[in-house]
């Protein structure tokens, strides 16, 4: 099951529902004030949403991104008050990253909730993916924290050496291997690294293709396919973890195979 969800988008010319339909492939439906995730049959409210500021992070002189959260009146959820601190997934605390003489993170602090589904919002360019990927572990913050389930994260460590939970990433590229076809793409974590037969793996991945709305497309090769079947096999990918977890050697559970992003 799906505990958390966490995406990023720009915002600005492209509507939410554009941006995040094409970048993500989940069913995205948006009001005025509110954004819906359907997963799973599941529907889901984004209830947060950490806003970038409006500024192009390119130029120079750019102080960087804080990314303060906009709880804004209307359908987003109110903000609710937690009594104590025991539910929180994820936390960033007070996380800077620059790259050269780019300062793209600045003190970014938040923290996410079980059963939350997160919006990380702002402009191109602002540190959406820069800060996802230091929460998954693939690049490591200048200064500050992130605590997965209360653990610090030191680096690229698999999910469960610090905490059990699994980080699934799907790239904005999609990031499959041209050379492999679906059915290997989706399962290469489980042929290189589980004792399942391949006829298990085989099923779990139509059933996986399924959940993201694909049929029949198995023996294809990525450039059979479309941009958004594309997204949709490197969220299959992403997500086969949930579902077997008991079957993968622990020392390859990290899991992140590709960025938005399931917890
Ligand atoms: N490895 C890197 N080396 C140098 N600069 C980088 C690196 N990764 C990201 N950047 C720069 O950091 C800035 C933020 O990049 P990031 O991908 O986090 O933005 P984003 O908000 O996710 O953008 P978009 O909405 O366009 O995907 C950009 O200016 C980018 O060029």
């Amino acid at each position: 099951m799906t505990n958390t969800v966490l995406l990023s988008s720009s915002l600005g010319l492209s509507p939410i529902k554009t941006t995040l339909t094409k970048n993500c492939d989940l069913g995205i439906k948006r009001s005025k004030f509110c954004c819906q995730i359907k997963w799973r049959n599941e529907q889901r409210n984004i209830i947060r949403a950490f806003m970038a500021p409006t500024r192009n992070l390119g130029h120079d002189g750019f102080p960087g991104t804080e990314f303060t959260e906009s709880s804004k009146s209307g359908n987003w959820s109110k903000e609710v008050k937690h009594e104590d601190d025991s539910d929180v997934l994820i936390e960033c605390r007070n996380v800077y990253k620059s790259f050269g003489e780019k300062h793209i993170l600045r003190g970014v602090s938040f923290k996410i909730r079980h059963g939350e589904a997160v919006g990380i919002i702002g402009p191109s360019g602002t540190g959406k993916s820069t800060i996802l990927k230091i929460i998954a572990g693939l690049l490591a913050p200048d200064r500050g924290e992130v605590y997965i389930r209360g653990r610090k994260r030191l680096g690229l460590v698999g999910d469960d050496e610090i905490s059990g939970l699994r980080i699934g990433l799907v790239f904005q590229s999609a990031a499959l291997f041209d050379s492999l076809t679906v059915r290997e793409n989706v399962g290469f974590l489980l042929y290189e690294n589980s004792s399942m037969s391949s006829d298990q793996i085989s099923k779990l991945v139509t059933e996986n293709l399924a959940d993201v709305g694909l049929k029949g497309v198995e023996e294809r090769l990525p450039s059979e396919l479309s941009g958004g079947m594309k997204k949709r096999v490197a969220l299959a990918r992403s997500i086969i973890c949930d579902i077997t977890k008991e079957s993968i050697e622990p020392e390859f559970a990290c899991g992140s195979l590709d960025g938005p992003i399931r917890y």
